[in-house]
């Protein structure tokens, strides 16, 4: 089973959420021009981190992002990873999520769960309280967003439902990029699934962004990196090789679960 995987690393206009949807749009279309099956966008790319103008940018329920993705899905034939939106629900405010496929159907609807202290996500945002799996053209896949994917815990607690694709959309500063890569490629080999790590790039009040969006294989093998351009690019992923690498060695049959926690 093989995937053509887009990856639109995105620059993002900071707290003009308008401005961000007709980014989106185009990149889908390119993806879809290039037989993408799924394209995946970066972290908060509807407002950035304009934290302080939630109240009147976030997405009221997530209802402008999930009615426009549905109908691009459906319009394009691809699932849509929607990297994750600011939305505002009952007056909370979170950094969630959304998958839509090809039919327009919902696959998953993810609110961060870790959330990072060293961008404020902890003053504005409530953090979510449950993973989500999903399906792209027959394959498991599931999705963590940005800071949750330095807790190995939480992507193998992912994985154990037979995961084969982990996707990562980020706003991950550029002085932690070789970080970035290290920890993605360990995800990557730790789980014997592929890893898609989707960044950002260019700048918000606060922090540069260096894109280097990236696809790790089962073995931690880097597939594709993208330079610091704001670009949408497609990779062809072959699943057979989570397949080959759990084979040559089980260490999901070998983990001791009577002995963690
Ligand atoms: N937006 C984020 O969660 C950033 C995470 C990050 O930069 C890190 O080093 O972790």
């Amino acid at each position: 089973m093989k995937l053509n995987v887009a990856i639109a690393q995105m620059d993002v206009v900071f707290g003009d959420p308008d401005a961000n949807f007709s980014k989106l749009e185009d990149f889908v279309k390119q993806a879809a021009e290039q037989s993408a099956d799924i394209v995946i966008f970066p972290e908060m790319w509807n407002t950035g981190y304009d934290l302080t103008h939630l109240t009147t940018i976030a997405d009221e329920a997530g209802q402008q992002t999930k009615s426009r993705l549905a109908e691009l899905a459906k319009q394009y034939q691809l699932t849509i990873h929607g990297g994750s939106v600011a939305t505002n629900r009952a007056g909370k405010f979170y950094n969630t999520t959304y998958v839509f496929g090809p039919s327009g159907q919902l696959l998953a609807d993810y609110d961060k769960v870790h959330l990072f202290g060293l961008m404020n996500e902890d003053a504005y945002l409530t953090p979510g309280d449950h993973g989500d799996q999903f399906e792209v053209a027959g394959v498991q896949a599931a999705s963590v967003i940005c800071y949750d994917v330095r807790f190995p815990e939480w992507l193998r607690t992912l994985s154990l439902h037979d995961s084969r694709l982990l996707i990562v959309p980020s706003e991950w500063p550029t002085p932690r990029l070789t970080q970035w890569h290290r920890l993605l490629a360990a995800r990557a080999i730790e789980n014997q699934s592929f890893v898609v790590g989707v960044n950002r790039v260019g700048t918000d009040p606060d922090n540069a962004f260096g894109g280097q969006s990236v696809v790790y294989n089962p073995f931690g093998d880097e597939l594709i990196r993208l330079d610091d351009q704001e670009q949408l690019a497609t990779v062809v992923i072959d699943i057979a090789e989570t397949t080959a690498a759990r084979g040559f060695m089980p260490v999901f049959s070998d983990r001791r679960p009577d002995l963690y926690e």
